[in-house]
């Protein structure tokens, strides 16, 4: 008897779940993918034959290591780093660095699945691969994060290079960090060579990089309204976050006349009933990025008020853009956000709706697209910074923007492709199945590598 999609995913997910014990996170992320990939796999003979899923969910390996570094006392303090080199069949390992108490190996696994799918989806030649430390960067002084990425990169450096892997930024990791780590990488190697991309513009990064997944993230958005024939002007949008990706979605909404009615923090949410002015976002840019404060201290002026503890899914809006983290949007939120009538989501975190979440949304015929393609933009710049580096060039910010407009507008032309029949483009289902493909193909011709 032949076995049905659903069954094979099941028992997919209890091998899977057995083997890799306590790391929920990674096991969330291989059941949504596995669950849109069941039925095409089940026909590919050759592929199972030489294990190709079960590949594609083994990292190739997993560092973990010690960080050791003095805080301002003079007292050492030690911390733990990973590196999740996941998958280096499409291109050298690719994908950021996280520096949060909260992280474990299971996240980094995510992370290092998520980022694979996604660079495949580029169209780039990059693996995927994700990493950082169980380090706080919010109490500490800046010697202290300087040091501390020194003793980082201490031990990363040995594992990272141009052709091998490039690391970058994420949650805790902007520029600033990444120009320390990269300072401390040509010491070290007494190399100049593009093994970091986020570099400032003046040392070897790329003109547009540190708006890229914002502004990709938007204009993947403008793709799925163009496909309602809607446009972003007016619309209400709540965003979550008030990084790098929530600031600069909300710096390329506004310059498009939508109507940003919120940033978030691990405090609270901010609202602006009228929606965002361009000066705004720039006192809120100097509030989070220079002086580094929470947005509970934040003066809004009268049209914003703080919303203690709680995240911006209560706001009636007509958009939503999670930007700040994973599962930071739950089955409660999903169903109040349809009650309040949204009109579809576009993420720009990875894997910010838990799974019942997204089932919420699917069920409601909602469109949600999930990170994996419409957060692509920052690592897709990433990939040009990568080019540039290796020619010794600098494009021009136009250049850039011109080419992350193109691939964005490809990896949604393929989420389209791939989407199963039905009467919303199912967004999530899209991307897996474009992104597994391309992954699972190239697996299968390297056999057993
Ligand atoms: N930086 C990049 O180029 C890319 C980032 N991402 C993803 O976007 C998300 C945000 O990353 P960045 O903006 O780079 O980081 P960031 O460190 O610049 O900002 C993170 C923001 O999220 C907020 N935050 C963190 N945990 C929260 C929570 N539990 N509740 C509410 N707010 C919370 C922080 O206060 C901060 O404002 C992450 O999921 C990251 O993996 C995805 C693609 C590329
Ligand atoms: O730019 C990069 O290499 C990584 C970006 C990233 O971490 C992500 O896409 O989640």
């Amino acid at each position: 008897m032949t076995q049905s999609a659903s069954d094979f995913q099941k028992d997919f997910q209890s091998q899977l779940e057995e083997k890799t014990p306590n790391e929920p996170e990674f096991h969330q992320a291989v059941e949504e993918v596995v669950g849109s990939i069941a039925g095409w796999y089940l026909d590919q003979t050759e592929m199972r034959k030489n294990a190709v899923l079960e590949r594609c969910t083994e990292p190739d390996r997993v560092l973990q290591f010690r960080v050791a570094w003095e805080d301002d006392d003079q007292q050492i303090q030690v911390n733990r780093g990973w590196r999740i080199q996941f998958n280096q069949s499409m291109g050298p390992y690719k994908g950021g660095l996280r520096f949060a108490p909260t992280v474990s190996t299971s996240i980094f696994k995510f992370l290092g699945f998520e980022q694979t799918l996604k660079n495949s989806l580029t169209g780039l030649p990059m693996g995927g691969a994700k990493g950082g430390a169980d380090f706080s960067p919010k109490d500490k002084s800046p010697q202290e994060i300087g040091r501390f990425c020194q003793a980082f990169m201490q031990e990363l450096y040995r594992h990272i290079g141009p052709d091998t892997d490039v690391p970058a930024g994420d949650i805790g990791v902007g520029r600033r960090e990444i120009s320390i780590l990269f300072g401390h990488y040509i010491k070290l190697t007494q190399k100049w060579t593009g093994a970091l991309t986020g570099k400032g513009c003046h040392f070897g990064g790329s003109a547009g990089r540190t708006e890229a997944t914002g502004y990709g993230c938007i204009y993947f958005l403008g793709h799925m309204l163009d496909q309602e024939n809607k446009e972003i002007k007016d619309k209400r949008i709540a965003i979550s976050g008030a990084g790098n990706v929530a600031l600069h979605a909300a710096r390329k909404a506004i310059e498009l006349e939508g109507k940003v009615i919120s940033l978030s923090d691990s405090s609270g949410t901010m609202h602006f009933a009228d929606g965002m002015t361009n000066d705004l976002l720039d006192q809120v840019d100097d509030w989070k990025n220079n002086q580094r404060k929470s947005l509970s201290e934040f003066d809004g002026g009268k049209n914003a008020d703080f919303l203690e503890d709680q995240n911006p899914w209560g706001l009636e809006c007509d958009i939503a853009l999670p930007c700040a983290t994973q599962n930071e949007l739950d089955e409660q939120d999903a169903k109040r956000l349809v009650e309040n009538k949204v009109m579809m989501l576009c993420d720009g975190a990875n894997m910010p709706l838990t799974a019942k979440a997204q089932e919420v949304f699917i069920n409601a015929n909602v469109p949600h697209a999930p990170g994996k393609a419409s957060n692509a933009g920052g690592v897709a710049v990433s990939g040009l910074e990568q080019s540039q580096n290796a020619q010794r060039l600098s494009w021009d910010t136009e250049n850039v923007d011109k080419r992350l407009r193109e691939i964005m507008s490809k990896i949604h032309k393929d989420c389209i492709e791939n989407s199963p029949d039905g009467k919303i483009i199912n967004y999530r289902d899209g991307a897996n199945l474009a992104s597994f493909k391309r992954v699972a193909e190239t697996m299968n011709a390297f056999w057993l590598s």
